[in-house]
């Protein structure tokens, strides 16, 4: 039987716009949940808090209700109400996050950075690097630019970089926030391929797609947000 990995329960957002002195709804009591190797597209128009989703599912922000159980390797646990501490190494271990934004650090080069997850998980630094160049390769970084600073690099360069580190290392859930945005055709392909193989693999998978074209094979089932009115709704989420 295949495993469950996440379940997502009345899951709700709101910003309070303290300059405004008001409540922005992101979304209301979202439903949904993923199993391995799932691969579930998040759709909707702008705005509408498909971002938000996603960075609320990762801890990026807490959910002002609903729950967040993600299925780890180490037991159960409510991602809305865990501690930073758990919700850290969850991060390090289990889950990944691929935006469309490098976050870059000064005078770090580009093969460390794609080489970092391994070696947190225990790899040897010189079998991490050759893995790290492999990838870098694969999405289309040229070698010149390998020992390079990403922080100099071209929005598409630092885009390749980020998913080369983001998807080195298979992890249990992946969250994907539009990382195709700044891609060459070359890049896309690789990246298509690569979440194929993750999704072989057993990665569960959800996401935001520029280009949902790309991946459209891989495409399990669509969630579609829509916007939540100032009144209170039930639902605002079919599946
Ligand atoms: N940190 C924040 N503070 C206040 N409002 C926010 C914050 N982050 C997002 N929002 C608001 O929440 C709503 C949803 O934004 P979000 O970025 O999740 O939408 P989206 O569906 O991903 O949009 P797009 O398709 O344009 O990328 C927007 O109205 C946005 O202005």
């Amino acid at each position: 039987m295949t495993e469950a990995v996440l379940n997502v329960s009345g899951l709700t957002k709101s910003f309070q716009m303290h300059h405004l002195d008001n409540t922005l709804h992101a979304f209301r009591d979202v439903n949904f949940s993923l199993k391995q190797g799932e691969f579930v597209l998040l759709k909707g128009p702008n705005g509408v808090g498909k971002s938000t989703l996603l960075r609320t599912i990762y801890r990026t922000y807490l959910p002002v209700d609903g729950k967040v159980m993600f299925h780890s390797a180490r037991g159960d646990i409510d991602l809305a109400n865990a501690a930073d501490i758990d919700v850290a190494l969850l991060r390090a271990e289990e889950i990944g996050f691929v935006t469309q934004f490098l976050v870059a650090r000064p005078r770090v080069a580009a093969e460390d950075i794609v080489a970092e997850p391994l070696r947190l998980a225990g790899v040897a630094p010189e079998d991490a690097l050759d893995q790290a160049r492999h990838w870098l390769n694969v999405f289309g970084v040229k070698e010149k630019l390998w020992k390079a600073y990403p922080t100099t690099f071209s929005g598409g360069e630092q885009q390749k970089v980020n998913l080369a580190r983001a998807l080195i290392l298979p992890r249990r859930l992946l969250l994907l926030d539009e990382p195709t945005a700044s891609l060459d055709a070359g890049a896309r392909a690789a990246l298509t391929k690569r979440l194929d193989e993750l999704k072989k693999e057993g990665v569960a998978m959800i996401g935001v797609f520029h280009h949902p074209g790309d991946v459209a094979e891989l495409v399990d089932r669509t969630i579609e947000l829509t916007m939540v009115s100032e009144e209170r709704r039930p639902a605002d989420v079919a599946v």
